[in-house]
């Protein structure tokens, strides 16, 4: 736990790519933020070295370091194995507060009529394809960029159509169908009650539209949103692309960026 001194110290938002490992918290988005965008959802590449960095910050941190991402947890593990790090999955619909502990899905299976609606329109498109996330489906449009103007409306009334408790999400080059009682900003408000994170400053890390829950989660907690590639709204600091993240993270672990 942080001293009190230290936690009385004022949050400066010039230092929020600096935060104290005794006092702050991270929750740091994965695709966009730790590993570069891929044309495929499968075709990412983890960079050597990043999920020894990242158990690194984490040790640093106290444990006090979490991935918040719109993949599946399952997907992450498999992404940064042997690591296994405190994880939220499919936009907070998914929850593993402590890395030794289960993941937990509040949520029902995903709608077959809304699945299969999905699925139907992915198909009228070359190069539009869905990604099933159980609780949530991926609509992705990397491979038709023109297709994107005509999604988003149909995938809107769909969702509209079929009625209650989902909410289309655009991403990056995706519309992400999931559970509207869940984002990522639950998500961080629910490990802030971990005793790993309690009391701390968390600092939002998301390149995204889906991090904005996440960044105002961070903010109404006294603490920091750092954006990635542009300045989203409402963020205290921009850093340029993932490899500007894993700079930063390598100086949090080698203790220099204090
Ligand atoms: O919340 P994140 O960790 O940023 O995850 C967001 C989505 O990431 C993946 O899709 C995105 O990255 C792909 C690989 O770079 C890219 O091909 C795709 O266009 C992007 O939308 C993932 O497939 C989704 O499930 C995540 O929700």
């Amino acid at each position: 736990m942080p001293s009190s001194a230290a936690r009385a110290r004022a949050f400066d938002p010039r230092r929020a790519v600096l935060p104290d490992p005794e006092t702050h918290a991270l929750f740091l988005d994965v695709d966009g933020t730790l590993i570069d965008i891929a044309p495929h959802p499968d075709a990412v590449r983890v960079p050597p070295g990043l999920a020894g960095l990242l158990g690194d910050v984490s040790a640093r941190f106290g444990g006090a370091l979490a991935l918040v991402s719109g993949r599946t947890v399952a997907r992450l593990d498999a992404l940064f194995a042997p690591l296994v790090l405190p994880a939220a999955g499919v936009h907070g619909a998914e929850l593993r507060l402590d890395a030794s502990g289960p993941v937990a899905s509040s949520v029902q299976p995903f709608p077959e009529r809304l699945r299969q609606g999905l699925g139907e329109l992915a198909r009228r498109f070359d190069g539009v394809f869905t990604e099933d996330k159980t609780s949530a489906i991926a609509v992705h449009y990397r491979a038709a960029p023109d297709a994107g103007a005509l999604l988003g409306p149909e995938i809107a009334a769909l969702v509209e159509a079929f009625g209650r408790g989902y909410v289309v999400l655009p991403g990056q080059m995706v519309f992400e169908v999931k559970p509207a009682l869940h984002d990522k900003g639950t998500a961080v408000a629910a490990f802030l009650e971990q005793p790993a994170f309690a009391g701390r400053r968390p600092v939002f890390v998301g390149d995204d539209v889906t991090d904005e829950a996440g960044f105002a989660a961070a903010r109404a907690h006294g603490g920091a949103a750092v954006s990635v590639g542009r300045r989203l709204p409402d963020v205290d600091i921009v850093l340029a692309d993932a490899g500007a993240v894993r700079d930063w993270l390598a100086g949090l672990a080698a203790g220099t960026a204090r």
